[in-house]
């Protein structure tokens, strides 16, 4: 291999692939060595992972060349007039790439450090935007990836940079007009081809806890990853923007939400990471309805601390533990992406879950990294420009997310979009239905919820009917179809089929059991109104028609009197007579005993039952209640319960409201027995002692 200078492009080609060369390269007195990648020419990722799109098959997938993390480095000016004078800088810019640096263990060195930019203290925040950021823009409109990240010390000017001020507007400002403006520009110059779906996330990474700022919530939100490796953080807060004045009104007030605090080296010092996410989705208008999806993400790192001169205690210091510790993870991540391991710990922190794409994934990445001028963060700035160095050799593999959807789709797809996009009165709404767009499983959350409870049977009821309500509503075609690749579609329109027909089965079923319940109450009247012989003539089997008449046998067994044809009750209200027939009997346990006793009601007497129960149910406490056979202590409180509220019961009938008291109870309380069998015992000892 022949030796190569700075700059050179190097294309080797091995077996008809393209590689990329690294090598080592040293500046200035020598005395540092770093290595850079010098240039990557390609065609060489064939074996890179193909995305196929999970609507239908894109007949156009797009592969991007490799790209390698882009590094800038800022110098910030001194911020005061004092500080300039007293201090030295410990670094100068050599030209628009490369800088020096003094080397502390020789004073008589300088270390020499080259990256894509440099800025100097002179720099303005256009040139920094149309330099490292405006040219990876475009990307996004091609369906890819992009992210933009600030990186270093604290007080090194990270916020700046990204954010600026209204006088001097950073990055992320500056972006988001461009990215406007880019997509009007697309549209005017191939005519209204694509429809625009613009919008925004903003999070904060605090103490290792993801926030919402867009509508911030007390709770933490995950991180998950779906099946193709994309990082998404659901029910984040996702809204519409139409225009710039539009991300204004969000972005403002939530940037009001980030923690910042005061410390020694920075009077608003970001005490989180801030993760911005404009999310541009491009429809295509005709066959064949392509689909693509760009991310832009830009971050405001919190910056690494030196907690021997912020003077950080207490939270200041917790926090910047947390700071500190995932900036650790951060370079670690870093070494392990150029060392080529094979696990990269990018689980080990939140904020390089979040930064997987940028650094080592699909992203084409820029890295601003930010360094102040004075003596005091020699350190902080060497270690960043290290840093900066071993980031730079970071190969990213964009790629297209392109989908196509079917052609009787697309449209309606479209029209639910520019709903979307059009409506700003409906932004909260909207903001719940897109949050959950982030996860390419999730689909409309209404309509999956119902499917999830579907099993239940005490709710399935209801829920098929309403269902089957809103179908006759709005019909079928009337749904907006949600966003769900085609295969997830066809099965819910077969579960929608399949739960009209179980409503169908649901409601015979309903009125089997309607028909059934009114046999057994007209059933249950005429046992309680007519004569035992009736039983016999009713469709009860005979075995069945046997044990109701032992039951009621069984009920008015009388006593202890034997050989007595009648004897009156002490009362007189009830004759107990003997019955001319002997009735054979089953007792419980299947032994066969004879009686001849039975008990007739004359009707006078059934009256005055009617008004003793009446006047109890009315008057009676607790315990006069519950000495009533089958009212135990819960029926009693029922029936005292009843009374409040409605007031006296008019008629024992009444009592049929109450919950778990039924007709045949009603009518064995009218005809007595249960009070009978109480009386009958003290009247025939009574009697008998007699
Ligand atoms: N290039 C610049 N030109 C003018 N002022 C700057 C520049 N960079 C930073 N500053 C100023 O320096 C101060 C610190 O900057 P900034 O807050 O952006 O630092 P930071 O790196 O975000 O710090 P931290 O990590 O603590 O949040 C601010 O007052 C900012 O306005």
């Amino acid at each position: 291999m022949s030796v190569l200078r700075i700059g050179d492009k190097v294309l080797i080609t091995e077996k008809g692939k393209n590689l990329y060369v690294k090598r080592q390269l040293g500046w200035g007195s020598g005395s540092v060595g770093f290595s850079a990648v010098v240039e990557i020419e390609n065609q060489a990722f064939d074996m890179m992972p193909k995305r196929v799109s999970v609507m239908e098959p894109s007949s156009h997938p797009k592969r991007s060349a490799p790209a390698r993390v882009k590094v800038g480095v800022r110098l910030r000016p001194y911020m005061n007039l004092e500080e300039s004078k007293q201090q030295r800088p410990c670094v100068r810019g050599l030209n628009d790439q490369s800088l020096e640096i003094v080397n502390w263990r020789n004073q008589l060195e300088t270390m020499q450090y080259q990256f894509d930019a440099f800025y100097g203290e002179d720099s303005t925040q256009q040139e920094v935007y149309s330099r490292s950021v405006e040219p990876i823009l475009s990307h996004l409109l091609d369906g890819q990836n992009a992210s933009v990240f600030a990186y270093g010390p604290t007080g090194a000017g990270k916020t700046h940079t990204m954010l600026g001020s209204p006088e001097q507007p950073g990055i992320i400002p500056r972006a988001v007009k461009d990215l406007f403006q880019m997509t009007r520009s697309e549209n005017s110059s191939f005519g209204a081809h694509w429809n625009f779906k613009v919008t925004m996330s903003y999070l904060e990474i605090y103490q290792e806890k993801v926030l919402d700022l867009l509508e911030p919530k007390h709770q933490e939100l995950p991180i998950r990853e779906d099946k193709d490796k994309n990082i998404f953080i659901p029910n984040l807060t996702q809204k519409v923007i139409t225009s710039f004045s539009d991300f204004e009104s969000f972005f403002i007030p939530a940037s009001q939400n980030r923690t910042v605090a005061c410390t020694k080296l920075n009077n608003r010092s970001s005490r989180s990471h801030a993760v911005l996410l404009i999310k541009v989705q491009k429809s295509e208008c005709f066959s064949p309805f392509r689909q693509l999806t760009g991310k832009l993400y830009m971050i405001d790192l919190a910056g690494s601390e030196d907690n021997r001169r912020t003077g950080n205690q207490g939270i200041r210091l917790k926090e910047s533990g947390a700071i500190n510790s995932s900036l650790f993870v951060l370079s670690k991540v870093v070494d392990a992406l150029n060392q080529g391991l094979p696990r990269i710990p990018y689980r080990d922190s939140k904020l390089t879950r979040l930064l997987q794409d940028s650094l080592g994934g699909s992203a084409h990445s820029v890295m601003i990294t930010n360094i102040a001028p004075g003596q005091k963060y020699y350190f902080d700035t060497l270690t960043a420009l290290n840093f900066a160095a071993k980031s730079k050799q970071i190969i990213n593999k964009p790629f297209t997310q392109e989908t196509t959807q079917s052609s009787a789709l697309a449209p309606m797809k479209r029209h639910r979009d520019e709903q979307e996009a059009g409506s700003a009165g409906m932004q909260l709404k909207k903001v719940k239905k897109d949050s959950s767009e982030e996860s390419p499983k999730a689909t409309e959350s209404s309509l999956s919820t119902y499917l999830k409870t579907e099993g239940l049977d005490s709710a399935v009821v209801e829920r098929l009917l309403n269902l089957e309500k809103m179908l006759m509503k709005k019909g079928l075609k009337g749904i907006p179809l949600p966003s769900t690749p085609k295969q997830e579609r066809l099965e819910l329109m077969k579960r929608v089929e399949e739960s009209q027909l179980e409503i169908q089965e649901l409601k015979e079923q309903k009125k089997k059991l309607e028909a059934a319940f009114a046999v057994e109450s007209n059933l249950n009247k005429s046992h309680d109104s007519e004569n035992s012989e009736d039983i016999f003539q009713s469709k009860l089997r005979p075995l069945q028609r046997k044990a109701v008449l032992q039951r009621k046998q069984a009920i008015v067994q009388p006593l202890q009197v034997q050989n007595q044809n009648t004897v009156e009750s002490p009362l007189s209200e009830f004759a107990v007579i003997k019955k001319e027939r002997p009735k054979r009997m089953v007792s419980c346990e299947g032994v066969e005993n004879e009686t001849n006793w039975g008990i007739n009601v004359n009707a006078d007497t059934m009256e005055q039952a009617r008004k003793n129960i009446l006047n109890m149910l009315n008057g009676g406490n607790l315990k006069d209640l519950k000495s009533l056979q089958k009212i135990g202590d819960k029926k009693a409180k029922l029936i005292i319960g009843w009374r409040q509220i409605n007031g006296p019961f008019s008629k024992v009938e009444d009592l049929q409201e109450i919950e778990g008291m039924s007709a045949k109870m009603v009518s064995s309380f009218l005809k007595v027995k249960c009070t009978l069998r109480k009386l009958e015992k003290k009247t025939f000892l009574k009697t008998a002692g007699r």
